[in-house]
């Protein structure tokens, strides 16, 4: 309570005793032209790749508040979490977060409809209020049973895919195939039978999940290189427009066969499928727009939740003791909707704070109200929450690296609500959320009800970039020394301040073009690796 109380008291004392301006926010110095985009580049000590080690180095050199000038666009890192939450009471009624342009533009030009995803503004807010009910609780509580199923025939064929070591290789395939069967169930109202033998079952929701990591792949690309697809069709621009042509149609295939069901038996279809019921029966959507917005929640749920359930697994396996603890817990108490066991969904909260998916919480600030650590901050600004960085601060947890879901047990001591923001926070916080969490600890409960042991192999790409990305580096000063001494790096420089200025100009054209306060987005990776 007396921490509560300080906690607030500082909070108000920064937001009212406010004297510093913009200007005086500390920094790296910026260059001209480029400004602070060299530090990311090989010529800087920062490897784009390892983001958050260049923040957290940064923060140490400078501060909890940081500015950048990445080209032409002033943007700020923010590392306290009394900033994170003014930051969000200004995001405003139509919170705006760097969009994904290239999937914008795509999705404009073909299907004339951005989605929730990449769109800003009133059109996201319309389209928003259609996908709200994915976090009512009972909603979400009344496919509990459907997706227990899914998870207990997930762990069940899990022990046949265990080595004599008892090894499940390669697992986050299968977790990717157990988010896609428990999310389908949702989105389309059918099983998808990624468990099952059939070769043509099989065949299609590899592709699926296969189709989804090649698109958050370009989608990153796209989002953090200088947009050269605005001159040519790059190959991640392709990639995104194949991908996404190949979810909708799988999506109008899928969606074909539910209503057909709705059309004979609405009171039947509404008890059994109530997402999908007031979406397709929405008079305010058009028929694409319901496609679009399935196909989001669809592939929104598929890479995070295989992710999470991996990286939950791993952490587990490290520690048998939190194992045993969970398996007499489960063994003693049912678990139902809205009873789960305690221990289990603070281990849950504990890898989402070590292994959060994305990489910070950015919006654009809409209000010249606000305050971040006594510095006032325009309205229009780029802030970005580095919030995987903050919540492995020592100054917030008591040997912050330590696995340890006993912390969040102990109301006492209470973490400051701002520190681990995995799924976002405000008006635009992950309406999967729920979804998430009901899938995630079903599927970790089910297994350890069968006895498997929780020992996980990831040896396929996008967990070993994970890990890559999460390791923070012991030195920079050695990384940059290796990178320097590389020949073919005078090379890459080369072409990387090209493309800076290239980059720069094209923003510059982008903001002529189109005014938006957005048009910060495509100027820099602020979101590491979102996977939405
Ligand atoms: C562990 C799993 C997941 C994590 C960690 C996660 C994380 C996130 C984050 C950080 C955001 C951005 C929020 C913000 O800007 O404040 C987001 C947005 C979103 N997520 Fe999730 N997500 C997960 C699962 C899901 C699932 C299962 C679905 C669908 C059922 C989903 C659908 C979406 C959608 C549609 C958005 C865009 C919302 C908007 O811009 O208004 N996510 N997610």
């Amino acid at each position: 309570m007396r921490s509560l109380l300080t906690r607030k008291f500082v909070y108000i004392s920064r937001n009212y005793s406010v004297n510093k301006t913009f200007q005086d926010i500390p920094g790296p110095k910026p260059l001209p032209l480029v400004g602070n985009a060299l530090l990311f580049s090989p010529l800087g000590p920062y490897n784009v790749s390892r983001l958050l080690d260049g923040f957290t180095d940064l923060q140490k050199q400078y501060g909890d508040i940081i500015k950048l000038n990445m080209g032409n666009k002033i943007s700020l890192l923010i590392f306290n979490p009394d900033d994170i939450r003014s930051m969000f009471q200004h995001e405003g009624k139509y919170p705006q977060r760097p969009t994904f342009e290239a999937l914008k533009d795509y999705r404009e030009k073909k299907y004339q409809c951005v989605g929730v995803v990449p769109d800003n503004g009133k059109e996201w807010y319309r389209l928003r209020q259609n996908v709200q009910t994915l976090l009512k609780l009972k909603t979400v509580h009344s496919y509990w049973n459907k997706q227990q199923t899914v998870a207990q025939e997930f762990s069940a064929g899990l022990l046949s895919k265990m080595n004599s070591d008892g090894i499940v290789k390669d697992f986050i395939q299968h977790a990717f195939q157990y988010s896609l069967e428990a999310i389908g169930v949702v989105c389309y109202g059918k099983r998808l039978n990624c468990f099952s033998n059939n070769s043509e079952d099989s065949r299609v929701n590899k592709a699926i999940v296969q189709a989804n990591v090649q698109f958050l792949k370009a989608l990153g690309e796209t989002f953090h290189q200088p947009p050269w697809w605005k001159l040519w069709r790059t190959k991640a621009y392709k990639v995104i427009e194949s991908t996404q042509d190949f979810m909708l149609a799988t999506a109008v295939k899928y969606l074909e066969a539910a209503r057909k069901k709705l059309s004979e038996n609405p009171d039947l279809f509404l008890e059994e499928d109530p997402i999908l019921y007031h979406l397709l029966e929405n008079q305010n959507l058009s028929e694409t727009e319901k496609n679009l917005l399935v196909t989001e929640i669809f592939q929104g749920g598929i890479d995070a939740t295989g992710t999470v359930i991996t990286m939950m697994l791993y952490e587990l396996a490290r520690n048998s003791s939190i194992q045993t603890a969970i398996y007499a817990d489960l063994m003693k108490n049912k678990m139902k909707p809205g009873h789960i066991s305690p221990l289990l969904r603070a281990c849950l909260k504990e890898t989402l704070r070590l292994h959060p998916t994305a990489g910070g919480s950015s919006r654009i600030i809409d209000s010249d109200a606000c305050v971040l650590s006594g510095y006032h901050v325009p309205k229009g600004t780029l802030v970005v929450g580095v919030n995987p960085v903050i919540s492995r601060m020592g100054c917030h947890f008591s040997n912050p690296l330590k696995f340890d879901p006993w912390r969040w047990l102990q109301k006492a001591e209470a973490p400051h609500p701002y520190i681990s923001l995995p799924f976002g926070h405000g008006a635009r916080m992950c309406p999967g959320r729920r979804f998430a969490e009901q899938e995630i600890l079903l599927g970790i409960a089910e297994k350890y009800r069968l006895l498997l042991t929780a020992r996980v192999d990831c040896t396929s790409h996008p967990m070993k970039k994970h890990f890559r990305a999460m390791q923070v580096a012991d030195s920079f000063s050695d990384l940059s020394k290796n990178l320097r001494t590389q020949l073919s790096l005078s090379i890459i420089a080369v072409m990387w301040i090209l493309s800076s200025v290239i980059h720069v100009v094209l923003m510059q054209q982008a903001g002529e073009r189109d005014d938006q306060i957005n048009s910060n987005s495509g100027s820099f990776m602020f979101l590491m690796e979102l996977y939405v």
